[in-house]
């Protein structure tokens, strides 16, 4: 499934019972079912529901992890002209 975003409806769905959408690269991933097995924990999670979350991913995890999870996980790509 690849849907087009802008990055505010990403942003609306910001919190495990709308979706826990994020941003990595210009990928959207939807984390609602996956919090609870993330190893890094729920809590950072949610933190970054509904944003751009490229900076944090790519600080502790690598090319392998997106390629892992990434094909249960995204849901679309934001559209060009809402990156920010
Ligand atoms: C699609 C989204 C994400 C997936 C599939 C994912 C998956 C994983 C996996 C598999 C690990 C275990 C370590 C590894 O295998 O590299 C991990 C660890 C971790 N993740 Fe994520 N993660 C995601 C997003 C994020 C985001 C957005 C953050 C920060 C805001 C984050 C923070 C962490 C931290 C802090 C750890 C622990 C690192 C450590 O113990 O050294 N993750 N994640």
């Amino acid at each position: 499934m690849s849907e087009s975003f802008t990055a505010k409806q990403v942003s609306e769905h910001n919190t495990v019972d709308n979706g826990l959408y994020i941003i990595i690269d210009s990928g959207v991933y939807a984390l609602k079912d996956f919090v609870d097995e993330h190893p890094g924990g729920a809590k950072i999670l949610k933190r970054v529901g509904g944003k751009d979350a490229s900076k944090q991913f790519w600080k502790y995890h690598n090319e392998s992890v997106l390629k892992k999870y990434g094909p249960k996980l995204k849901v679309g790509d934001v559209k060009e002209e809402a990156k920010l």
